[in-house]
This record gives structure tokens, C-alpha cells and sequence, in this order.
């Protein structure tokens, strides 16, 4: 008998209620939404990576109780959506690969990350993070270091490092759509500390990071130099596109399609912050035209962080 689509129910990380799509086969149900061509995956707190993407998740009655999973599922539909409606990509690189995402990744692992083929969820500590997965925009940033992987392709060191994590933190926020919506990774980052997060894209400084050039970390190209501070440096792009989008009055849609235009367009593996500059002002003047607001405001928003 041939597998068929069905609707699978469970809570997230946070205890919230949701609805998924997953497989049925043989009285069997399974963690694979074939209409986005995701799938979802246990490492069963295994940190060996020759073992991924693990196992596919299956349940017996289509009630799911593994947070990490669940959120793991829905939360990669909501990114996929995202970039098809807004931008017509079908998955990350353009022609519907298969998303998959491997949950409960090693044993209190406090990160996530993209390794290439697929999302690898830790579950956290459960100080510092709970179940990394459980954030949207986490699960959007990682989505989107395929999609830079898959055009721009910006080199994981430097400024163009800094860029490829700004433009994954870019997109994890405006997916997550929040009410001043700057914060990345507040879900699931210490639980028993509220207001905190791992970065603020409006107030950089708030987390140790620079929000002006003036302030650039010059950090070793080594791991312990966080590739020469990929993760604090794109706090001043991440600045820039915050002063876009907060003086130009433009919808976070439409400030999206610049960056997305930008990256896809205009920006190759060594882009720089300069470089930067310049893509996103062509984009702004290709979308708005040379003498509009978004031009004047996306030129105003890199000088305003000494870029420019
Ligand atoms: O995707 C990324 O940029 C991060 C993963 C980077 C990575 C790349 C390659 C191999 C290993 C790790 C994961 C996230 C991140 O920003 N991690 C930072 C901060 C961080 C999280 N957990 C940590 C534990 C120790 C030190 C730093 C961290 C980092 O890895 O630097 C993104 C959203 C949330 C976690
Ligand atoms: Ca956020
Ligand atoms: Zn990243």
C-alpha cells in the first residue's frame, strides 16, 4: 500500500499546540511533509556525525510529544513557505531539495548549525538554552545559511563571515515577524531569564557586540576566534538593515526583498561590508528606483554605522 499525506498534533518546546503535516504508511506515521519535502530526524543524543541525519521520526498515532521535533517540523514548513510566497524559492536552493533537520544532536549540546546538507538541533543544557529548535527564527537563520550557501555563497571568516550571519539573523527575524522584532534567539536562550537573547539586532552593544565600524573586533581567523567574530561583527549590518527598515518606513516585505535581491543578485563569497553597501543600494534602486525614499533611506542606514 502507498504512503499518504496526513495531519499529525503536538505541542513545541514552549508547550504550544500545533498542527503538521506527516506521512502514513503501513499504520505507521512519520515526521516527512512531502508537499515542502521536509523531513525530520533523531540523532537519539548522539554527537557522531557520520551517523546523520539518524533516524526518520515515526510515532504510532500521529500525536507527536517530542518538542524539538515538533517545532524542528513546523517551524522548517514556516521557513519554507516564507521564502516561496515572498520570494518564489523553492527550498534553499531554489528547486525544492529536501529540507531535513536532525534533532537531540549530542547530549546537552547548547547550538544548532547548518553543515552543509542538512539542520543539527542540540537540546540545550537547559540553563542556557532549552531545545534549539524551539525559536523560529533560529530555524529561519539556519534555512538561510543554505540559501546563502546556495547564491552568494559568502565565506564563513571576516566581513563577508559577519555578512553571512547578519543576512541569517535578516531573514530568521523578519520570518519570526515579531512587534520589534530585533532580538535573535529570546525562545530558547535561558530560560530562566526573561528579556535576554544571543544578540539584539537593534541595540548590538547590549550583547558585547559593535553597531558602528569604530568599534569592528579584529579576531583571529580560528574557531576561538569565532572566524575572526563572525557572530559580533554582523552586528553592524545587522544595525544598518534595523535603520532601514525604522527610518524609511518601508514593510518589513519589502525590506526583505531588498536584502533577499541584495544577496542573490549583487553579492559573491567575498563580499565586504562596502560591497554590501553597494548591493543593497542597487537592489533598493532596481525595486524603488534611483531617487526613492528606500534609496536615500538604505544609503543613510550604512553611514549611519560607518559604512559608507
Ligand atoms: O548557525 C550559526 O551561526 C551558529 C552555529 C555556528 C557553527 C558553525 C559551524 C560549526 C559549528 C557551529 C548557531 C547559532 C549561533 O549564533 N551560535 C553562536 C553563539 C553560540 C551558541 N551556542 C554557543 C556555545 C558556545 C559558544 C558560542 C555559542 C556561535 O556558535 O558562536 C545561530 C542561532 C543560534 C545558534
Ligand atoms: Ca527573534
Ligand atoms: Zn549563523
Amino acid at each position: 500500500n502507498k504512503a499518504t499525506h496526513a495531519t499529525g498534533t503536538g505541542k513545541g518546546v514552549l508547550g504550544d499546540n500545533k498542527s503538521f503535516n506527516t506521512l502514513s504508511s503501513s499504520g505507521t506515521y512519520y515526521l516527512q511533509d512531502s508537499t515542502r519535502n521536509l523531513k525530520t530526524y533523531t540523532a537519539r543524543n548522539s554527537a557522531n556525525e557520520n551517523l546523520l541525519p539518524g533516524t526518520l521520526l515515526s510515532d504510532s498515532d500521529n500525536y507527536w510529544t517530542d518538542g524539538a521535533a515538533v517545532d524542528a517540523h513546523t517551524y522548517a514548513a514556516e521557513v519554507y513557505d516564507y521564502y516561496k510566497t515572498k520570494f518564489n524559492r523553492n527550498s534553499f536552493d531554489g528547486n525544492g531539495a529536501a529540507i531535513k533537520s536532525t534533532v537531540h544532536f549530542g547530549r546537552n549540546f547548547n547550538n544548532a548549525y547548518w553543515n552543509g546538507a542538512q539542520m543539527i538541533y542540540g537540546d540545550g543544557d537547559g540553563s542556557t538554552f532549552v531545545p534549539l529548535s524551539g525559536a523560529l527564527d533560529v530555524v529561519g537563520h539556519e534555512i538561510t545559511h543554505a540559501v546563502i550557501e546556495r547564491s552568494a555563497n559568502l565565506v564563513y571568516e571576516n566581513q563577508s563571515g559577519a555578512l553571512n550571519e547578519s543576512f541569517a539573523d535578516v531573514l530568521g527575524n523578519l520570518i519570526e515577524d515579531r512587534d520589534n522584532g530585533w532580538l535573535l534567539g529570546e525562545d530558547i536562550y535561558t530560560p530562566s531569564v526573561s528579556g535576554d537573547a544571543l544578540r539584539s539586532m537593534s541595540n548590538p552593544e547590549s550583547q558585547g557586540d559593535p553597531a558602528h565600524m569604530d568599534d569592528y573586533k579584529n579576531l583571529p581567523n580560528t574557531r576561538e576566534g569565532d572566524w575572526g567574530g563572525v557572530h559580533t561583527n554582523s552586528g553592524i549590518p545587522n544595525k544598518a538593515f534595523v535603520n532601514f527598515v525604522e527610518t524609511s518606513g518601508i514593510t518589513r516585505d519589502n525590506a526583505g526583498k531588498v536584502w533577499y535581491r541584495a544577496l542573490t543578485s549583487y553579492m559573491t563569497s567575498r563580499s565586504d561590508f562596502d560591497d554590501a553597501r553597494n548591493a543593497t543600494i542597487q537592489a533598493a534602486t532596481d525595486l524603488f528606483g534611483s531617487s526613492s525614499t528606500e534609496v536615500t533611506a538604505v544609503t543613510n542606514a550604512w553611514a549611519a554605522v560607518g559604512v559608507g
